[in-house]
């Protein structure tokens, strides 16, 4: 039984709305009463019931003051509301809200490691014939954009290990551009959240796969764990997957134009449109396209913050693939929750800027970024102080 708190003590009237400590009454008491100001959430506007935050990221003020959220993966006032909640009356000290009882089983159960898989002739000594179950790459990249051959490794890792399965995140191209199905791997899938919905406005997963036995495995699974997608979130994905070709295309025509701007101003620029980049035959060997999400270097970190701070009309967000165009320092924010030793085991330079590029005039994107390195100090304008206006296809 719950040890009650003795007769509640005078409610402050400094404050009605916001002061109130539920903690202070019983627990039937407690469970009706949310108190939103506990869980850290602003409400401006004292809402009774807690608004929707329908929105996967939250804009950055700078790349380095991450604000309460930046990406609803990781958390969502919405969802800080509830777990705030569900910690009190469970008497937590923190409390999780998942899709499912199941799925919070599942979050327990899981494990990962890491290998550079762009060099496929380190991988054999790591398979093994029976115990090597399942090889998971990536290409590009993120953020580095480095590419993996999908058909080298399938053919490496079927041979070695008949009953592993080649897993291909496909994100950064979305089905529109690469189909990893179609040069060997036997399961893909994409952060939904990313290009095939476009705008930002939900999180979801997509899987694909080639063999029955696979796919009624991992049905079984999405059913027992509960983790299908939510009703509202599958339409809009539905709604979303409608105009990806359209925006794809847009957006990787606006990202082609930047790196080329970037690099003709003596940027080390990773992007696989470019000839420059190592493994452009090989990417276009397996994609009709390079996506539209890009990464340059500055050689030094602060500098790399003033640039993209100096930027107005680049978000400075995490995640890729929305039609607006975002701004980011990955060992800042996407990629800060891996330890510095480890990303720089990795190769991800502290200094690295990513852009994401979205359907936006290119003209105005590229003047933006060419302000933000003039204010920035990188670089003058040829006429000294004056802007300079582009027309596209006119010389940098
Ligand atoms: C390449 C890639 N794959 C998968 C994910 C995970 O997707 P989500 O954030 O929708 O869970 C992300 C981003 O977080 C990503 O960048
Ligand atoms: N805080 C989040 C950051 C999300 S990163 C989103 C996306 N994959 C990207 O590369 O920008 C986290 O810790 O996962």
């Amino acid at each position: 039984m719950d040890s009650e708190p003795s007769t509640p003590s005078t409610v402050s009237t400094s404050s009605r709305v916001n002061d109130c400590d539920i903690s202070r009454y019983r627990t039937a008491t407690e469970l009706v009463h949310l108190d939103n100001g506990e869980s850290g959430v602003r409400d401006n506007y004292n809402s009774s019931s807690t608004p929707i935050y329908q929105t996967a990221t939250f804009k950055q003020n700078s790349a380095t003051e991450v604000g309460d959220f930046d990406y609803t993966r990781s958390g969502n006032p919405t969802r800080s509301v509830l777990e705030s909640h569900l910690a009190k009356i469970m008497s937590a000290k923190r409390a999780f809200a998942v899709s499912s009882g199941m799925s919070a089983f599942d979050v327990i159960a899981r494990l990962t490691h890491h290998l550079d898989l762009t060099n496929p002739a380190i991988l054999y000594s790591y398979l093994h014939p029976t115990r090597t179950r399942l090889v998971l790459l990536e290409t590009p990249t993120n953020p580095l954009i480095k590419i993996c051959d999908i058909p080298t490794i399938t053919s490496i890792v079927h041979e070695r290990c008949p009953n592993a399965l080649i897993v291909v995140d496909n994100t950064m191209m979305s089905p529109y551009l690469q189909k990893p199905l179609r040069l060997g791997a036997d399961i893909t899938y994409h952060s939904g959240t990313k290009y095939l919905s476009g705008h930002h406005d939900l999180m979801a997963g997509v899987i694909g796969v080639k063999d029955e036995m696979v796919a009624e495995k991992i049905y079984s699974t999405i059913n027992a764990t509960g983790c299908g997608l939510s009703p509202f979130d599958s339409w809009l994905l539905l709604r979303g997957i409608k105009t990806l070709a359209i925006r794809m295309d847009k957006q990787q025509a606006n990202a082609q134009q930047i790196a080329e701007f970037l690099e003709y101003h003596g940027f080390k620029v990773n992007f696989p449109g470019l000839k420059s980049h190592p493994q452009y035959d090989l990417h276009f060997k397996m994609s009709r396209g390079p996506g539209a999400v890009l990464s340059f270097l500055t050689g030094d970190t602060e500098l790399s913050e003033r640039i993209v701070e100096s930027t107005k009309l680049w978000a400075i967000s995490v995640s890729f693939g929305c039609v607006n165009s975002l701004i980011s320092m990955p060992c800042r924010m996407s990629h800060a929750s891996i330890p510095a030793a480890v990303r720089a085991e990795r190769g991800i330079p502290e200094d690295l800027i990513r852009l994401c590029v979205g359907i936006e005039d290119v003209n105005d994107l590229i003047e933006d970024l060419y302000q933000a390195l003039v204010n920035s100090g990188v670089m003058k304008y040829p006429n000294g102080n004056e802007m300079v206006q582009f027309e596209t296809n006119t010389n940098y």
